[in-house]
């Protein structure tokens, strides 16, 4: 299936010269949206993860499906003031701004679990990065990245720890 002619492109949003890929486009779409979980699913099997770490908040769209196919657990990674328990904060950059994201400190264990983390795009690689970052905090174990979208010019992968990446489609 063709899930990129799917995906809404919005110019100048939410910037001047941010071209915005817009998934709700894809997600509206039946078809679209179950090809895109079994996708994922499928190509993400042989991580065996234990659990699947996704960012707030088009991470969690793609991440507790995923969790579920693959018979995972699902962590929230959430923005600032979020989390109800004690949390580890971290700071990053976006293509278009700075931003901080939480886990739960308890989340993260036992110590040599294997965690896949999720996110519906990279674009430069920060909120992944950071992800990464809270994960290896831990000393859990990082199988893998999975991308519905990956946005090649931004160069993102290359800020990311060692690990295999999946996406689905590229820009
Ligand atoms: O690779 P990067 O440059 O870090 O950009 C990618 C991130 O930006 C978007 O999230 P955003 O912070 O806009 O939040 P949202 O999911 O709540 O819309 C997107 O969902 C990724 O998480
Ligand atoms: N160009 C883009 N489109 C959609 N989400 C994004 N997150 C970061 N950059 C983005």
């Amino acid at each position: 299936m063709d899930i990129q002619a799917l995906i809404r492109e919005i110019p100048d949003f939410p910037k001047p010269g941010i071209l915005f890929k817009d998934i709700t486009t894809l997600l509206r779409d039946a078809g679209g949206l179950r090809y895109t979980i079994d996708a994922l699913a499928e190509k993400c099997e042989h991580f065996a993860p234990d659990f699947i770490i996704g960012m707030e908040s088009r991470g969690f769209i793609f991440g507790a499906p995923l969790a579920y196919k693959l018979g995972a657990g699902f962590i929230p990674v959430r923005k600032p003031g979020k989390l109800p328990a004690a949390v580890h904060s971290i700071q990053y950059e976006l293509e278009y701004g700075m931003d901080c994201l939480e886990v739960h400190q308890d989340a993260l264990h036992p110590p040599d679990c294997r965690i896949l983390i999720v996110d519906d795009l990279i674009a430069t690689g920060g909120t992944a990065e950071a992800t990464a970052k809270l994960v290896q905090k831990s000393g859990c174990q990082l199988v893998g990245y999975a991308f519905v979208i990956e946005l090649k010019d931004l160069n993102g992968r290359k800020r990311l720890p060692e690990a295999p990446i999946v996406t689905l489609v590229q820009y």
